[in-house]
């Protein structure tokens, strides 16, 4: 066993993170010839080849990536059914009860939540997402954002939430690598009942025990006969869901201006703490707060108690077009309306137009179209082989071989590579080594903002001229102020998303992106003023004229320290414009 171990090694020096896939070291001596060493029941990854070389695009059987998960017989328990059914409350239950463990969920709400659940039940939980690591004296137990999933170590337990999105064509391709990766003596999966025969067909080869459990919704949810009415039927407990910033703003001035109801405010890209401030107000019973206007972010990760919710819209503009929801998002939307154990324990959904009742209820009624297709993305070991057989090849090009030859089993499709080639595009201009241009590929950048795509230009030019970028050469701390326009909102947005990128890249790369702790800082006094913004938007308040009696005032969140460090000169600028939107 010794010898074969040594046999065996990784490809390229990379950090223990992506070690996911090992290459025999001897058929990298012999060109990578057909290979017939075999370790731990797993071939060497060129044995794949019949005849002649291997074409290292073949991306057929991902499940050989992750040799330390294949060396256990996994017992697999797949949580399934409507959300509010209990699926993931009993998966945490078996997290909860277990020597060690690991819970990776989509978003960073949900693994804080799971986190802070453990250690309130005495089990130390570690908090690992792309941005932030709070590691917990003896614990055995992290709870993760999916990306961060470690495939490398052992659990007694481990939980993924949303199973369902390995068919997301952006961020599948984790969902797959957690499900095939993790080493897990028990694997919970939760989510759609949808994913169900791809998760069967993907675990075939792996030699896993399946067992799946159906679950039923926990509290009723009724589908209304008639639509909305009038903006002044709207009630406490009320969420109107729409889909673009601009109409989140109308319709919260619509309702506030009946001079009954004061509106929170979630959509996506406001900052994961501003959110979850938001709906905490919306679910505080003293708060004035009492109804919310969001987009489809609460359709995961947040705990909100709504009574009804109210579809503005049943379309949706995609990045490409704009089409009607589709029936799981109605589904996944519609069924955050009433939380079992709530104040509102039998929710309600309905439609401001009436002719969007339809589909609705129809929506309600069908069951979701089955998953096809898991997302998949080569590891870096695999880019980093093929780059050495073509040394000219940029990283656009090798990813664009990939996504042309890659020889996909039905049960697979190559994960959008969109975003990452419109990235790769800006690194390959620069002198750098793939590893890094790795690195800035799977960042968490959005490239359709374009503030935060010329944030990452900038920190790859300057980290690619100078090995080190300070966060002052690009970024003046204390410009920031209150936005005074939905126009100064959508900036200020932009910046906490570059700032969040300066924070990312930090935990990667140390020493050459030392300002983390400024970079944090700045990231808590964006979403702060961005609050500020959202509590003083109320029109409501505007024409009582009382904003002096705002108990969460800008004068004395001023007080806090970080903001007198950085921000001293925000005291001045204490009064905002109401957009006439
Ligand atoms: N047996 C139970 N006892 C007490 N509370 C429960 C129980 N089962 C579920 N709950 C509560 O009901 C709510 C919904 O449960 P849970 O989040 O597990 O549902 P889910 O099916 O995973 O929904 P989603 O798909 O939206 O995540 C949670 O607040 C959870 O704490």
């Amino acid at each position: 066993m010794a010898r074969s171990l040594l046999r065996w090694r990784l490809s390229s020096p990379v950090p223990p993170k992506l070690r996911d896939s090992m290459i025999c070291s001897d058929c990298l001596k012999l060109d990578i010839n057909i290979c017939s060493h075999v370790f731990a029941g797993l071939r060497c990854l060129s044995t794949f080849q019949r005849s002649g070389k291997p074409d290292l695009t073949d991306l057929t059987h991902p499940h050989t990536w992750y040799p330390v998960a294949r060396r256990k017989k996994r017992n697999i328990f797949l949580h399934v059914g409507p959300t509010n059914s209990g699926k993931t409350y009993n998966a945490l239950k078996s997290l909860e009860t277990s020597s060690s463990g690991v819970y990776c969920g989509p978003l960073r709400l949900l693994a804080w939540e799971v986190a802070q659940r453990l250690n309130r039940a005495n089990v130390p939980c570690n908090l690992i997402t792309g941005q932030e690591r709070e590691e917990i004296d003896g614990a055995k137990h992290s709870s993760v954002t999916v990306e961060m999933a470690d495939v490398t170590s052992e659990y007694q337990c481990a939980v993924i939430d949303e199973i369902q999105m390995v068919g997301c064509r952006t961020r599948g391709f984790s969902f797959t690598r957690a499900l095939l990766g993790i080493a897990s003596d028990e694997l919970h999966l939760c989510g759609d009942p949808a994913a169900v025969p791809l998760i069967q067909r993907i675990l075939e080869v792996t030699g896993d025990v399946i067992k799946v459990q159906h679950y039923e919704r926990l509290s009723p949810l009724i589908p209304l006969k008639y639509p909305l009415g009038s903006f002044s039927d709207i009630r406490k407990g009320d969420c109107i869901v729409t889909f673009s910033r601009r109409e989140i703003y109308k319709l919260k001035k619509k309702v506030e201006i009946t001079g009954k109801h004061l509106c929170s405010v979630v959509y996506g890209s406001l900052p994961p703490e501003t959110r979850t401030k938001q709906a905490k107000m919306f679910n505080d019973e003293s708060s004035e707060f009492d109804v919310l206007v969001a987009s489809d972010a609460i359709g995961m990760g947040l705990n909100l108690n709504i009574s009804r919710i109210i579809f503005s819209t049943m379309k949706k503009f995609d990045g490409v077009c704009t089409r009607d929801l589709t029936i799981p998002e109605i589904k996944q939307i519609a069924g955050r309306a009433g939380r079992y154990g709530s104040n509102f324990p039998t929710g309600e959904v309905t439609c401001i137009d009436a002719e969007d009742l339809p589909l609705l209820h129809s929506s309600l009624e069908s069951s979701s179209p089955l998953i096809e297709r898991a997302g998949l993305f080569p590891t870096f070991d695999l880019l980093s082989l093929y780059s050495r057989l073509h040394s000219k090849a940029g990283l656009y090009n090798i990813l664009e071989q990939f996504l042309k030859k890659a020889k996909l089993s039905p049960d697979y499709f190559i994960a959008d590579y969109e975003e990452i080639l419109k990235v790769a595009a800006v690194v390959d201009e620069l002198p750098l080594g793939l590893y890094d241009k790795y690195l800035f590929c799977i960042s968490p950048v959005d490239m359709n903002d374009e503030i935060a795509a010329q944030g990452l230009t900038q920190f790859a030019e300057n980290y690619a001229k100078k090995g080190i970028v300070q966060l002052r050469e690009i970024f003046t701390p204390g410009r920031l102020q209150v936005p005074k326009s939905q126009n100064s909102l959508k900036e200020l947005e932009s910046v906490h998303k570059v700032l969040d990128l300066y924070v990312w890249l930090s935990f990667r790369m140390e020493d050459s992106f030392p300002d983390c702790e400024l970079a944090s800082s700045q990231k808590a006094i964006c979403s702060l003023l961005i609050e500020e913004f959202l509590e003083r938007l109320g029109w409501q308040r505007q024409l009582k004229g009382n904003f002096q009696q705002n108990s969460f005032s800008l004068q004395q969140k001023a007080q806090s320290s970080m903001l007198r460090k950085y921000f001293p000169q925000v005291l001045v600028d204490s009064q905002i414009e109401l957009t006439k939107d």
